[in-house]
């Protein structure tokens, strides 16, 4: 599996007038494991410690490296390898259809027309898509949509795939469609989520609590912990 690392990573935002605020605190980790889940309350943290992997969020001190690739000095080299999947599946698809919106994905990656299309048809039938090749985007049923988003990340090839919250959305059904498949892919997955059972699948979990890692290891252990907390 790929190594990520995190070197004193820490994020602070200006507050108007009244200097900063931390949003991460100084972390360190090293993720090698294949399924890392990160759980925590409502405003944690858990989505800037997301977007430090791929350098939506630049570290404000410290450093995260991807496969030794420092996300701000080789941000394009990270980002090849690491897809991003948002809550929203609206805020990644923007063709008419399925097929062209994972053309679209493969725009910079494949230039020739036929195999573009050839190769997002294979994408979209891996992930169940098939049928809808040809259908709006608007046809497709929430968990579709998702899988949909996904599928444009993976169409990509990257080998670490990061979802923040990708469920929340879902209902019941869907969010065991979308979860199987996303703790199903060969890439490391790390999983931002509040659905505890698709955390307890996890090989590692990681609890934020307050701009801070505060428990890290079995899914057990650190389900214990952040349930310890809510119930405080
Ligand atoms: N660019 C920013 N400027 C100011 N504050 C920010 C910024 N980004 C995040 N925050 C704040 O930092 C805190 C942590 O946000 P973050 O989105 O990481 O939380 P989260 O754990 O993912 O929450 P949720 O589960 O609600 O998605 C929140 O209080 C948020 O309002």
């Amino acid at each position: 599996m790929p190594t990520i690392e995190l070197d004193a990573a820490a994020v602070r935002v200006p507050l108007p007038g009244r200097g900063e605020r931390e949003i991460l605190a100084p972390t360190t980790l090293t993720l090698t494991e294949r399924r890392i889940g990160v759980i925590g309350a409502n405003g944690s943290g858990k989505s800037t410690l997301a977007r430090l992997l791929n350098g939506l969020v630049r570290p404000s001190s410290g450093r995260v490296t991807v496969e030794d690739r420092d996300v701000v000095r080789d941000g394009a080299a990270v980002r090849r390898l690491v897809g991003f999947c948002f809550t929203d599946p609206a805020a990644q698809l923007v063709m008419p259809t399925c097929v062209e919106d994972i053309e679209l994905s493969l725009r910079r990656t494949v230039k020739d027309g036929a195999t573009r299309r050839e190769r997002a048809l294979a994408v979209l039938a891996a992930n169940g898509l098939a049928d809808h090749a040809h259908d709006s985007v608007h046809s497709l049923s929430g968990g579709q949509r998702q899988l949909l988003a996904l599928s444009g990340v993976l169409a990509l090839e990257p080998a670490i795939v990061v979802a923040d919250e990708p469920t929340t959305l879902l209902d019941r059904a869907n969010t065991r469609r979308v979860g199987d498949t996303l703790l199903g892919l060969e890439q490391q997955l790390v999983l931002v989520t509040h659905d505890l059972d698709l955390a307890a699948r996890c090989d590692r979990v990681i609890v934020v609590d307050d701009a801070r890692v505060v428990a890290d290891g079995t899914p057990a252990d650190s389900i214990a912990h952040y349930t310890g907390l809510v119930d405080r």
